[in-house]
């Protein structure tokens, strides 16, 4: 089965521009799509990276991230090399252009910012349509982890006629293309398949549970939560740079 990645390469992140600077936002995205490329290869599969760009041209010269020696801007992925496919067409004109045909082996589709992902949670992702337990009738055609928000995280697509369009509410209307289409559909329940990195709220998830380079990343800035009597929300000890 092929694991695609969507990366927007170029401005990635604009959403956590009030706490990080350009440099930093580039950066951030680079180490959240190494820790999923990591995550997807101890799931045996191989990722296939959905890049906007070819990754070397994003130059990452942040002063601070050099001084940090425990964190690489660029995101460790030693031993993976992942296969890369520049496609510079709308996100979902570009995921739309690698979905299966008839008899095609099922692809999935697992976002490059969900910086909580593990093993067992992409395995509820995957299980339903590609695990070992007993295939029969109950085997959906389309297996969606919702986003908070609307969103769609993550995707396996085993129907000819399933399509995708991204951005708005695209969970809702994922089900509606896929029961259009004649498509069975399951949805996951997983928190850490639910958690995308989008907004600065979202970071006091990584701070709290990551356990990838993403969280060691916002360490390295100096993110850490902020406790009051509201809700939790994570402060930087110095302002962007
Ligand atoms: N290949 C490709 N991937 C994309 C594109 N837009 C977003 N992505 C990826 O799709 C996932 C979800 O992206 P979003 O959170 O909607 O967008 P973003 O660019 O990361 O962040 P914002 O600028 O804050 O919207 C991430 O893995 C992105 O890297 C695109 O046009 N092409
Ligand atoms: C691509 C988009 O991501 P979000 O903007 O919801 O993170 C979506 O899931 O449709």
């Amino acid at each position: 089965m092929e694991v695609l990645v969507p990366f927007a390469a170029e401005r990635p992140k604009t959403r956590l521009e009030p706490v990080l600077s350009a440099e930093e936002r580039a950066a951030f995205a680079r180490v959240m799509l190494a820790d999923v490329l990591e995550t997807v290869t101890e799931t045996g599969h191989d990722p296939v990276v959905l890049s906007t760009a070819p990754l070397e041209d994003r130059a990452v010269e942040s002063e601070r991230l050099s001084r940090e020696p425990e964190v690489d801007p660029r995101g460790t992925i030693e031993g993976i090399d992942p296969q890369i496919v520049i496609d510079d067409r709308s996100l979902s004109a570009a995921v739309g252009g690698r979905l299966p045909g008839p008899g095609d082996d099922p692809v999935a589709v697992v976002m490059a910012d969900l910086a909580l992902v593990t093993p067992v949670s992409l395995e509820t992702l995957f299980e339903p349509l590609v695990g070992d337990g007993p295939r029969g009738e109950s085997v959906p055609d389309v297996v969606i982890a919702p986003g908070r928000g609307g969103g769609t995280n993550a995707l396996v697509v085993d129907h000819p006629q399933f399509s995708v369009d991204y951005h708005g509410a695209s969970y809702r209307d994922h089900v509606r293309i896929a029961r259009e289409a004649g498509a069975t559909v399951e949805s996951v329940d997983s928190y850490r398949l639910g958690t995308d990195v989008d907004e600065p709220a979202d970071l006091v998830e990584v701070v709290l549970h990551g356990e990838g380079q993403a969280a060691a990343f916002l360490d390295a800035l100096g993110f850490d939560l902020e406790t009051g009597s509201g809700r939790v929300t994570v402060a930087r000890d110095s302002g962007p740079i």
